[in-house]
């Protein structure tokens, strides 16, 4: 056994243990990195990075289908399904050297690509090596969740860790699950040439603005995928053509060639021996405000802490636990300004509160603020008016927002400075954008919650009636 001291121990290299490793060995400290799997995490192998390449393969194929508004002929692209696949690899493959061990080793970090469990509150195990330190990030992140459905066992189906190890086209991809991974997924393999069905126990992207989900699952109805909503997945069975047949709870049966599950995650806490480092869990590892678990020298942050699965909110909560471990400054994670965006085309992005939620906590309080796509000269020139933007305004600022259209993910960033930083909306309307942009978009809706204010006055109109009579 080899014995190891060090000052941050961060178990798992994806999105969260990365930054922190990188943060804290780039700012003195001595830093430990204990990863059992591939460095760079889910986000790099098997999420955000592949998920991303393969729509972008699926959106150039739409693009041809789709030019005759620009007086472009439209065809139906002869889609080469491995080299799409080919492009997700070769992807990763150009990111992954910046998550590398030899990149951080470079940074003064010493990786061990072993799994770790923790002997005691203090101690953890990573294969021959035992590591002593003065604080502990588990940054361990989450992997499919697999429900108990009957049958499921008994048939070959994908989750997110194999879908882009395929090389051959499904004929007909079934997606048990209508949240982010299963319509994104859904998307891409339909403009690629796959038939697609999406079964959701609930509402399909249950979890947004239901104004604006509504505008991206019209789009992929039209589309032609196939999404069956309020259908629980009851049972799985192989079909004679050795297919896959999904029975839910009401009767109806969908079959296919190929299964997808994407039904959530679970957190990777299983075989970290938490009881023993005295770090209480309850499906996710429990974290107060700072991050701290409940043995207060260990950190949890990222997928694994629950909250907002997203490798932007990883990042951010590696920002919080640098400054409370390296600098023992009060730290602690906002929720309110965080951003998230699915990118089915059209993109949905959020930003702090959805308007239902907005209500539930100010009441009558609120304004909302909506502005159509339509109304953008620049969306209107790329034929992308579909889409609308949703500002909640609570006090004279913008506390969520909701947009779905083209590039509402890019769009979402100013809204999460805006609330991030409790601007008002005078600041937001008194900014310039470049025209045309889609950013306008959003000017446009700080312009649309003055302008009655402004325009339908008495008093502003008193007011420049009385100047327009004293200046000269
Ligand atoms: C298909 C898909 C698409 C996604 N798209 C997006 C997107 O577009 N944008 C976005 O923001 N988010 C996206 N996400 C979510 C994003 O991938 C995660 O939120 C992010 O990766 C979480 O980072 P993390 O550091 O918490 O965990 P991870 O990145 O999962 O890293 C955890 C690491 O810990 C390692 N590990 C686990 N247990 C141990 C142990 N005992 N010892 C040592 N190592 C261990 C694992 O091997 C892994 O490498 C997507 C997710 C999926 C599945
Ligand atoms: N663009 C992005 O940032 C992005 C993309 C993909 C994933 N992610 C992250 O990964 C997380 C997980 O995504 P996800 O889509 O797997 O999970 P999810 O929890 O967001 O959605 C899963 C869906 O499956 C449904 N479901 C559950 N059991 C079912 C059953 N038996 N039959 C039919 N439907 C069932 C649920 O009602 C839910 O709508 C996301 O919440 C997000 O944090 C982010």
């Amino acid at each position: 056994m080899a014995r190891i001291n060090t000052d941050v121990c961060v178990i798992g290299a994806g999105a969260g243990g990365l930054s922190v490793a990188a943060g804290a060995a780039q700012m003195g400290a001595r830093v430990v990195l204990v990863e059992g799997g591939r460095m760079g995490g889910d986000c790099l192998n098997y999420g955000c990075v592949p998920s991303k390449a393969l729509l972008a393969a699926a959106k150039h194929a739409q693009a041809m289908r789709e030019g005759a508004r620009f007086g472009i002929t439209p065809v139906e692209p002869e889609v080469d399904y491995a080299a799409a696949m080919e492009h997700v690899a070769r992807t990763i493959a150009a990111i992954a050297p910046h998550d590398s061990q030899e990149r951080f080793e470079g940074l003064g970090v010493k990786v061990i690509r072993e799994w770790g469990r923790f002997l005691s509150p203090r101690e953890l195990q990573a294969g021959p090596h035992v590591i002593r330190a003065r604080r502990f990030v588990i940054a361990t992140g989450s992997s499919p969740l697999i429900p108990p459905i009957p049958g499921l066992d008994g048939v070959p189906y994908l989750t997110n860790e194999t879908l882009f190890d395929l090389r051959e086209r499904p004929r007909h991809l079934i997606v048990i699950g209508g949240g982010p991974i299963g319509l994104e997924m859904a998307q891409a393999h339909r403009r690629l040439g796959a038939a697609v069905t999406v079964i959701e126990g609930m509402k399909a992207l249950g979890r947004e603005d239901p104004e604006c989900g509504a505008i991206v699952l019209d789009r992929l109805r039209r589309e032609g995928v196939e999404i069956a909503e309020h259908i629980p997945a009851e049972a799985v069975r192989l079909t004679e053509d050795g297919g896959v047949e999904v029975i839910g709870a009401d009767g109806r049966r969908f079959a296919g060639s190929h299964l997808l599950v994407a039904v959530g995650r679970k957190a990777n806490i299983e075989g970290l021996d938490l009881e023993r480092a005295g770090v209480a869990h309850d499906g996710v590892i429990r974290v107060d405000r700072g991050l701290r678990t409940t043995n207060r020298r260990i950190y949890a942050i990222g997928d694994v802490a629950g909250g907002p699965m997203f490798t932007h909110v990883a990042g951010y909560h590696a920002s919080v636990v640098i400054r409370s471990m390296l600098f023992a400054l009060p730290s602690r994670a906002r929720q309110e300004h965080l951003p998230w965006a699915i990118y089915t085309d059209p993109e949905l992005a959020q930003v702090g509160l959805a308007e239902a939620q907005a209500r539930a906590r100010h009441g009558d309080r609120i304004e909302v603020v909506r502005v159509s796509y339509a109304q953008n000269d620049r969306a209107m020139a790329e034929g992308r008016t579909e889409g609308l933007i949703k500002v909640v305004v609570h006090r004279g600022r913008p506390v969520g927002v909701s947009i779905a259209g083209a590039q509402a993910g890019e769009l979402a960033s100013l809204w999460a400075l805006a609330i991030a930083a409790r601007l008002r909306m005078s600041h937001v309307a008194g900014m310039v954008a470049p025209y045309p942009t889609t950013m306008e978009l959003g000017k446009r809706a700080a312009g649309a919650y003055f302008s009655p204010r402004l325009f339908d006055s008495s008093v502003v109109r008193r007011a420049v009636r009385l100047v327009q009579r004293l200046i000269p």
